[in-house]
């Protein structure tokens, strides 16, 4: 069976070089391209500290899709230039597994239908990691019981969006099954702005960002007497490969957007 050819743009952050080292291991994917601000023209092996990949750098997208005819593009950039890239690879057919975090609702919908007046498949999942998807499904299950609910994020000091993609979708799948609600006191009064953090439809958000840090979340429940606390830590980045490795594998089976890795696992 042919292997899938994936270009990468962002090979050199935190999670494209850990993405490299996940297609280095897999014997069904080949690196034909990365994206990348620097190093345009010089091969992956000629960059200090990347895997032994002879594939191209480039750094504009069309020129890299047109050049190495990829299958998939797998994005782990910025919300500014992630965006993007998808859209560009949604209209040239290449399908998107994108990890970037901070898209609008707006930009979602746009890659959404875009994907399906195309007809091909893309994945946009805030996160890859499996327990990180669980947590999710997990809270969206306790939210039918416990409607006051409180998220805690905490991630490195070097992630630029805030909150989350995790917080956010985690929100949106408590959206779901719960109606807005007001919490805390009807009259309380914040002395220091921002002190009761983010809120969607009533729930708070509360991100925290500090070095040693990786990607962790605490949805706590709250109700009569008690409390439910739902909790997922990555400590390193290799936790999202699976899920990342999972989405490549779909993704050039669908014919549609999927937003959110839950909908890939049975
Ligand atoms: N979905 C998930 O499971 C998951 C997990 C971790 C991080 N993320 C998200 O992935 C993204 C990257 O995270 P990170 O920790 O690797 O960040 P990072 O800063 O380490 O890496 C981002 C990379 O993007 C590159 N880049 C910036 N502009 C570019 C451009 N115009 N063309 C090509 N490359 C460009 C930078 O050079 C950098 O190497 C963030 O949005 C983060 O929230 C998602
Ligand atoms: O390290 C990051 O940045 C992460 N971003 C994703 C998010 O915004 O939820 C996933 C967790 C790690």
């Amino acid at each position: 069976m042919s292997r899938i050819k994936v270009i990468v743009a962002g090979p050199r952050g935190k999670m494209g070089s850990e993405a490299l080292r996940m297609i280095e291991k897999a014997n069904d994917l080949e690196l034909v391209g990365c994206i990348d601000r620097k190093n345009a023209g010089k091969r992956v092996q000629d960059v200090d500290e990347l895997p032994s990949f002879d594939a191209i750098i480039f750094d504009d997208i069309e020129t890299c899709i047109q050049s190495v005819n990829p299958d998939v593009l797998i994005d782990l950039t910025t919300p500014k230039v992630g965006f993007l890239h998808t859209k560009l690879a949604i209209e040239n057919g290449v399908r998107p597994v994108v990890g970037t975090t901070g898209f609008t609702k707006q930009q979602i919908d746009e890659l959404t239908g875009l994907a399906e007046d195309k007809g091909i498949g893309a994945v946009i999942a805030p996160n890859f990691a499996i327990g990180a998807v669980l947590m999710m499904q997990f809270s969206k299950w306790a939210a039918k019981y416990f409607p006051d609910v409180e998220i805690i994020e905490r991630h490195h000091d070097h992630k630029l969006d805030a909150p989350s993609g995790t917080a956010v979708k985690t929100a949106q799948l408590i959206q779901e099954v719960r109606e807005p609600k007001k919490q805390g006191h009807p009259n309380e009064q914040e002395t220091l702005s921002g002190a009761r953090g983010a809120e969607i439809d009533g729930m708070h958000i509360h991100s925290v960002r500090l070095p040693g840090l990786v990607a962790h979340q605490e949805v706590v429940f709250g109700g009569p007497g008690e409390n439910l606390t739902i909790k997922h830590d990555s400590f390193h980045r290799e936790s999202f490969m699976t899920g990342v490795k999972l989405a490549v594998d779909q993704v050039v089976k669908l014919d549609l957007l999927v937003y959110g890795l839950e909908n890939l696992l049975e």
